[in-house]
């Protein structure tokens, strides 16, 4: 893996763009996520409070520091299927309007408190319907709750853009519903769609329909694949789906060989996506906890980021992964060394491939990202 320790040289300063970035640097750093599901990021002193006027009893805590590590325990399991079970608790208390608004709003505010300057946040509006909302009433309760977010955010200093996109559940039978309501909404909020849930067995292909019907519309989406199950599903989303981004993706990994040597060999897929410059939304803290991926270090990121693969950073789900993007970059910055170059990059790499318009995406580029990363970098010619 990658190891350029910038501190064993003599010649070499002993700070610099080059050194490892604080942990204060890495929260200020501006960043981008595109992997964040609405339902997997409450707080647990929210789900709490969101509980009684949901009419849900069935909360395994009611201390919010207890709940939150059930969350994280829970989710903890290894398997995809049992991490999903924890999200009917979540889902449970965003059954009303209030709720959902709330729900949004923190979410914002969150997002920006940890430095992300664009979020494009997901979430099945088919499973907040309990409370007898509309498929249309939940998306205009979620996007009034990132306006407020943004709002409260900005009020304190953030800058933050929330865009939706809305998921349709991969074993459900609602995606070209889904697929048209977010059409619907594409200038109001809502920037693409995405399918979720287990991937063994329902495979993207089950929903050629509603992909089929964003494409005659100009319309982008993303798709889970690659997580639960390997290469097959990525070659389905993109191949026969026509997927604009890979959720997770990760798996791609099968289809590259690293000889003893240290040569690489790219199959025809992984090729494939390399070429296309396919954005693979990856997300370390949520494979270790699906078993995707055994451990930081052994996490594909680090190759898949050395190979030049149009890799991103993301959180997936911040509540059972007890996580941020601070906390992801983190994590890499201690495994792989990453500098702010290294964030930096993703961070491009993330904000070229989000859905909205290209000239708005330049302009995050130029005029926040790089400037926000250039400050940090010229920090230490100041200490
Ligand atoms: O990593 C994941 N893989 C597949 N599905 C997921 C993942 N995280 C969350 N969801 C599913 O997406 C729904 C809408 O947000 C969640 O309710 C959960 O069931
Ligand atoms: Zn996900």
């Amino acid at each position: 893996m990658q190891s350029h320790d910038s501190t064993t040289t003599s010649s070499a300063p002993a700070e610099g763009p080059r050194t490892k970035p604080t942990p204060e640097q890495v929260r200020r750093a501006p960043k981008v996520l595109l992997h964040d599901h609405l339902d997997g990021g409450l707080r647990p002193a929210t789900i709490v409070e969101l509980a009684p006027a949901n009419g849900y009893q069935a909360l395994p805590e009611t201390d919010p520091e207890r709940l939150g590590e059930w969350f994280r325990e829970a989710a903890d399991s290894g398997s995809l299927e049992r991490y999903l079970e924890t999200f009917s608790h979540t889902c449970g208390v965003m059954q009303t309007r209030e709720s959902l608004v709330r729900v949004a709003a923190e979410c914002a505010e969150d997002l920006a408190a940890d430095g992300v300057v664009y979020a494009e946040v997901r979430y099945a509006p088919e499973q907040h319907l309990n409370g007898g909302l509309t498929l249309e009433e939940v998306v205009e309760a979620v996007n009034e709750g990132f306006r407020e977010g943004e709002r409260t955010a900005r009020a304190r200093g953030h800058r933050i853009r929330v865009g939706a996109l809305l998921t349709a559940m991969r074993h459900a039978a609602r995606s070209l519903e889904i697929a048209e309501l977010a059409n619907r909404y594409r200038d109001v909020g809502v920037v693409g769609f995405d399918i979720a849930g287990a991937e063994a067995g329902f495979p993207p292909t089950r929903h050629l329909d509603a992909f089929e019907y964003l494409k005659r519309e100009n319309n982008h989406f993303t798709i889970h694949a690659g997580e639960g199950f390997g290469l097959p599903s990525i070659w389905q989303a993109l191949q026969w789906c026509g997927a604009d981004r890979l959720g997770h993706g990760v798996r791609i990994i099968d289809d590259i060989k690293v000889a003893e040597d240290g040569g690489v060999t790219l199959g025809r897929l992984a090729a494939y996506v390399r070429d296309k410059r396919v954005p693979l939304e990856l997300c370390p803290t949520s494979n270790l906890q699906t078993g995707a991926a055994s451990s930081y270090a052994d996490h594909p990121i680090g190759l898949l980021r050395r190979l030049h693969f149009r890799a991103t950073v993301n959180t997936d789900n911040r509540l059972m992964s007890g996580t941020s993007m601070s906390a992801e970059f983190e994590h890499l910055v201690r495994t792989f060394h990453y500098t702010l170059d290294d964030m930096q990059w993703f961070t491009v790499n993330a904000m070229k491939s989000a859905f909205i318009p290209f000239d708005e995406r330049l302009a995050m580029i130029n005029d926040v990202i790089k400037p926000g990363y250039a400050e940090l970098k010229a920090e230490w010619l100041f200490r």
